[in-house]
């Protein structure tokens, strides 16, 4: 007998028709992969949110239908409780947080009375791996917004969902404590074999967070692959500007940094140029130098056209230096 795949979408489309545009996604048929990150990325209005609603059940597609394990996802005009009892979904609002209730209390209400003990070690394992058990007597009033996102994330994998399904989760939460919950996220994932599929804007949290990436673009998915797959060799132009703040130039401007392409788009990451202060090609001028902590990003000029490098040496060169620019890697489209 063949499995029947996890959970997916098949030919779905549900589209806003605005004044000005039209919003929303367009025909798109994918298969989330078990026990995996997944990842939604795409510029502002692409669709994320809206393909995320139409996996939980939030939204009904017009088109095509959602299926987890083979069973119909239905929507709200067609089900009291939309969605499937498998899957949970956090925002960036901790709205259904009781505030004035203590942490521990956020999580055991959502557990059956039947076995106590059995209520009770749930609980501290779910506040265990969201590293929140110290924090167990506090109420959520008193905690800061991210503490409470862990909260929303702990109560949300209380009753052990087999998708969780994240929105913008981390936007609320400061850098550090960011990168906290994405590794014990990672580490429930790891320990319980949880699916995950998220939205987010941030590349750098989607590089290190993601399994598999989702591309979306005016509604439809663009391209799918492994975060290393679409950072190091992306199909599209438009991926490559999500995934990393890259230069783009013209087929003619990229000889001024050694680049002899075939295509009409040469897409150079920063990292990918060396930037040397010799005498024969001088061409470039170093028009500002912004320091980024362990490295400098160097914004240079050459006739109008800019380009942008990183530079490890830091106070090896300085504003109005004249540079030669070699590239060592580049894309083409
Ligand atoms: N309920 C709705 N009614 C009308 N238009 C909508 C509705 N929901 C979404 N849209 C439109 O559909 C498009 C996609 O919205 P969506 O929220 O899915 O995009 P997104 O990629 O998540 O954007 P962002 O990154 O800004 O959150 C947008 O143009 C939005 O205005």
């Amino acid at each position: 007998m063949t499995e029947k795949p996890f959970l997916q979408a098949v030919g779905i489309s549900r589209v806003f028709t605005g004044t000005h545009h039209e919003g929303g996604v367009k025909d798109i048929t994918l298969n989330i992969i078990p026990g995996k990150i997944t990842a939604i990325i795409g510029t502002s209005g692409s669709g994320k949110t809206t393909l995320l609603k139409l996996l939980f059940g939030l939204l009904s597609p017009e088109k095509g239908k959602v299926l987890f394990e083979g069973e119909r996802i239905w929507g709200p005009e067609e089900k009291l409780i939309p969605g499937h009892d498998a899957m949970k979904m956090v925002t960036q609002h901790t709205d259904d947080l009781n505030l004035f209730a203590k942490v521990w209390d956020n999580i055991a209400v959502l557990l059956p009375n039947t076995d106590i003990a059995t209520k009770q070690a749930r609980t501290e394992e779910v506040l265990r791996q969201l590293n929140m058990l110290h924090l167990a007597d506090k109420r959520v009033f008193d905690l800061s917004g991210g503490e409470k996102q862990r909260v929303a994330i702990a109560r949300a994998i209380a009753t052990r969902p087999r998708v969780l399904l994240l929105d913008e989760p981390f936007n609320q939460v400061d850098a550090s404590f960011r990168e906290g919950l994405q590794q014990d996220i990672r580490q429930i994932v790891a320990d319980t074999g949880l699916t995950v599929i998220m939205v987010s804007h941030d590349p750098a949290e989607v590089l290190s967070m993601a399994d598999e990436l989702i591309v979306l673009k005016d509604g439809k998915v663009l391209e799918t692959g492994s975060p290393k797959q679409l950072y190091q060799n992306p199909a599209n132009l438009y991926t490559a500007q999500l995934l990393t703040n890259c230069n783009v130039l013209s087929k003619a401007d990229a000889k001024l940094l050694g680049i002899h392409a075939k295509k009409e788009t040469v897409v150079i990451y920063p990292h990918y140029i060396d930037v040397s202060g010799g005498w024969a090609l001088n061409r470039w001028v170093v028009k500002n130098i912004l320091f980024k902590g362990f490295y400098e990003e160097l914004v240079l000029d050459h006739d109008g056209i800019t380009a942008r490098a990183f530079n490890k040496e830091q106070g090896k060169f300085k504003a109005g230096d004249k540079v030669t620019l070699k590239a060592w890697g580049y894309l083409e489209y």
